[in-house]
């Protein structure tokens, strides 16, 4: 559905002057350079999949869905939709996406959340009855009819980003790109959001790229992960395969019933980290041993009281690879 092929593109960026009026001489340079913002990075995407896009600050995630929406060109390498070029073949394209960008809206700031869903539905060129029946859906899915008449510059940030996903599906896309959906929301909200989404990936059967800084969002919604950093791509797989990837240990807090004596080692996939009287602190690489192994080599220490483990968090696995 999705096909990208080493896809690249480079912005030409002016070199900032120093010194004495540095602003007006840096406008006046004709000095430049290349900033490669995406390097021929190549993946596909089939129907039906919701897969998250993520990478630090400046990864260059924007500038990819930029590309797969037909808003920028490629420096070189190709993007396909259903095999359709997003930049030559735009309006055929642009029926079948819905984009969503959670720091700007595109509604109408002043007017009731309604009216926008009817320029929407005029430029799509939607039939009556296929707009009433859209929105009439939206509405229900979505739970918008308490603001349905509110201007949209009055909607909490949770009630504005619901109209926006509703705007972004009012023409029944088949794909949709989601960048930062739930940013600036409250954990409430963004429980809501992470509901609406679901629904719209398993019971509208629609294929989601998602971009976002909330690793709970990733960990909570998508079947795959595609890592971008520096504009390359470093990753691309589920979540099972990027926590094996990284492996970061098993962190355990074990409790004796009596004072541990000091020991150096017990294993080489079981690394103790500090004795505190009774309590010993310790990590344990699940790739080479089970935490049963673990717990049975603990037990040679002394009477086991209580135990505590830790897996690793996702968002210090996504640390690692960034
Ligand atoms: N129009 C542009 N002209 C010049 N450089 C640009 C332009 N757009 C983006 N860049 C640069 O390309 C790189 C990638 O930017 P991009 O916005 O795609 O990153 P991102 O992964 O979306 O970051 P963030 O998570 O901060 O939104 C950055 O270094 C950015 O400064």
């Amino acid at each position: 559905m999705i096909t990208v092929s080493n896809l690249t593109k480079q912005f030409r960026q002016t070199v900032p002057k120093e010194g004495r009026f540095s602003g007006i001489r840096t406008l006046l340079a004709r000095d430049y350079r290349i900033k490669n913002a995406v390097t021929d990075i190549s993946f596909s995407i089939p129907k039906g999949e919701f897969v998250g896009y993520i990478g630090p600050n400046g990864a260059g995630k924007s500038t990819t869905i930029k590309m797969l929406a037909g808003i920028l060109h490629p420096t070189s390498g190709t993007v396909r939709i259903d095999g359709l070029s997003p930049h030559r073949q735009r309006r055929a394209v642009a029926r079948k996406l819905g984009v969503l960008f959670g720091q700007r809206t595109q509604l109408w700031w002043d007017l009731p959340t309604a009216d926008s869903f009817d320029i929407l539905a005029a430029m799509y060129g939607l039939d009556p009855q296929r707009k009433k029946d859209r929105i009439g859906l939206l509405t229900e899915l979505l739970e918008l009819n308490a603001f349905m008449a509110t201007p949209v510059r009055k909607l909490s940030l949770g009630q504005r980003m619901r109209a926006d996903i509703a705007a972004a599906l009012l023409h029944d896309p088949e794909i949709l790109f989601f960048d930062e959906p739930t940013i600036g929301l409250d954990v409430t909200a963004k429980k809501n959001i992470r509901g609406f989404l679901r629904q719209i990936n398993r019971e509208l059967g629609k294929t989601i790229l998602l971009t976002t800084h909330d690793m709970d969002d990733i960990e909570q919604l998508c079947s795959r992960v595609i890592v971008i950093n520096e504009g390359a791509l470093s990753f691309d797989g589920t979540i099972p395969e990027l926590r094996h990837r990284i492996g970061l240990p098993t962190r355990m807090s074990v409790t004796y019933k009596s004072e541990v004596v000091a020991i150096a080692s017990i294993h080489d996939a079981l690394n103790i980290h500090a004795i505190d009287g009774r309590t010993v602190l310790a990590t344990c690489n699940r790739e080479k041993m089970s935490a049963m192994e673990a717990l049975r080599l603990l037990e040679t220490l002394g009477e086991i009281e209580d135990i505590h483990m830790e897996e690793p968090n996702f968002e210090d696995i996504v640390h690692h690879i960034y």
